[in-house]
């Protein structure tokens, strides 16, 4: 396994429209994607841009690691337990690129760690899955394939 891009940091949320305004009003964000749902992964989702390189470096402002807000898009949603002992949210994932998922899904079978569910299309547009966080040192971790754009 080669570490890869640190694609998003994955916040859950009770509420998607509190959040946006957070990280516009008080952090100051200037790109924010509109909400979208996702019914099949349960939640309701919006991205916010950070900048890739140090704000006022003169160098590109976007394209950086994201902020992946997410609120539950029904009773079923899996970031309902979270956000039951979480009311106010919190930090809920992280997510690495990787080039090829099978592979990647693969070589963590082979190491004995737990995949939750099917690999399946994410928020992205891309395959990903989820490795059980009590196998990733506390932490809910997210694969997903790098979009073929970005290669
Ligand atoms: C896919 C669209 C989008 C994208 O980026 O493309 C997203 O990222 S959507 C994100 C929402 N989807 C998921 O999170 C799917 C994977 N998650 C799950 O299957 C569940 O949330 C699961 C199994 C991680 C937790 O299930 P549940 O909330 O029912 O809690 P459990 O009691 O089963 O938890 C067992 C154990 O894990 C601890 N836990 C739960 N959630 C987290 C977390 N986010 N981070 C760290 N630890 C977590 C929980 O406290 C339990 O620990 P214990 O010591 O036993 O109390
Ligand atoms: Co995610």
């Amino acid at each position: 396994m080669k570490l890869g891009r640190l694609n998003h940091i994955g916040v859950a949320t009770p509420s998607i429209a509190d959040s946006i305004a957070h990280y516009r009003d008080t952090m100051g964000a200037t790109q924010i994607t509109a909400p979208f749902d996702l019914p099949e992964q349960g939640v309701k989702v919006c991205f916010v841009d950070t900048p890739t390189h140090s704000t006022g470096s003169g160098l590109s402002e976007s394209g950086g690691t994201q902020i992946e807000l997410i609120e539950p898009f029904d009773e079923s949603s899996p970031i309902n337990g979270f956000l039951a002992k979480n009311p106010a949210g919190g930090q809920h994932h992280v997510c690495f690129e990787v080039p090829d998922i099978e592979e990647a899904r693969a070589e963590f079978e082979a190491m004995g760690k737990r995949i939750l569910g099917p690999t399946r299309i994410g928020a992205h547009g891309t395959p990903i899955f989820f490795l059980h966080p009590k196998d990733m040192q506390g932490i809910l971790t997210e694969i997903m394939e790098t979009p073929k754009e970005a290669h």
